[in-house]
């Protein structure tokens, strides 16, 4: 049984805006354990279409199951327990610590009132220290830099101990070394993750198998190799692009060609 099953599922905004197209015939799965990657130009549909996925945005027609259950017929707690979300806004409320974020992700496995177990500050502590924030538990997150901030949102996902992480654009506001790391981390941690990628390059590293979207249609699926060549490239981003394989990895590299 797949951990994500989506099947047929089509939507379209309530207030539709300019767009000539909606999502429409998405079947998609995510295997136990399996990094999936969505891509897709600016606007093809990638957020609405992991909304779909988190039980945030409700499909018009087709189905969405996690773990052989479909979503809409379970309660947002019982979601809340198996899929966590990092999106990529940020909270806005000032006064919280980077610890009162990340102790969020605890919430749903809590009983009401109850308040964090020593259980839950030693995975807190933990988890902080894995995405290099040892230390920072009672800084104010409106204080940090972008990249710290996203790191504090992943801990605040990965305490949640999800079956399925669902990441848009995670590694938009971090440097190199810890988009790298990330990735890395996430790749070996378990969950299933299905992630939205604008860097083709990172998305091919550490990918399992890649989703193209475009106008809200799945364009093409498969490994990395299978789905990122030049042709594609060209159809769906319109830039030329030289895709050779990577000179210290089995996967695509993608070198994007300005126009002349
Ligand atoms: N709730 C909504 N109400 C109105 N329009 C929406 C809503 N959600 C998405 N859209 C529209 O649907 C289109 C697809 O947006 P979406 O954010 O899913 O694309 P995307 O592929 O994630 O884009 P990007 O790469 O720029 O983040 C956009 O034109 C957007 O304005």
């Amino acid at each position: 049984m797949s951990l994500l099953q989506i099947n047929n599922l089509s939507w379209e905004p309530r207030q539709r805006q300019e767009q000539p197209w909606r999502l429409e015939g998405i079947d998609l799965q995510v295997e136990p354990g399996e990094f999936v990657g969505l891509i897709g130009p600016n606007g093809s549909g990638k957020t609405s279409l992991l909304r779909c996925a988190y039980r945030f945005n409700p499909p018009d027609t087709g189905t969405v199951h996690l773990s052989g259950e479909d979503i809409w017929q379970q309660t947002p707690r019982w979601v809340a327990r198996r899929i966590a979300v990092m999106l990529q806004e940020f909270p806005q409320d000032f006064g919280l610590t980077v610890m009162d974020v990340v102790a969020m992700g605890r919430t749903p496995h809590q009983s009401w009132f109850a308040g964090d177990s020593a259980a839950d500050l030693q995975l807190i502590e933990t988890t902080l220290q894995q995405v290099g924030l040892t230390g920072k538990g009672n800084h104010s997150f409106a204080s940090l830099s972008g990249g710290e901030k996203q790191r504090v949102l992943l801990a605040r996902a990965l305490v949640q101990q999800p079956d399925l992480l669902i990441l848009d654009e995670p590694t938009n506001h971090l440097d190199p070394r810890f988009q790298l790391e990330l990735l890395q981390h996430l790749r070996g941690a378990g969950p299933g993750v299905l992630a939205s990628f604008h860097d083709l390059n990172l998305a091919a590293a550490f990918c399992d198998r890649l989703y193209v979207l475009d106008r809200g249609r799945i364009v093409a699926s498969g490994t990395p190799a299978d789905v990122l060549t030049e042709q594609r490239l060209e159809q769906v981003f319109g830039v030329h692009a030289l895709v050779d394989t990577h000179p210290l990895a089995p996967h695509p590299r993608i070198t994007w060609i300005s126009p002349a």
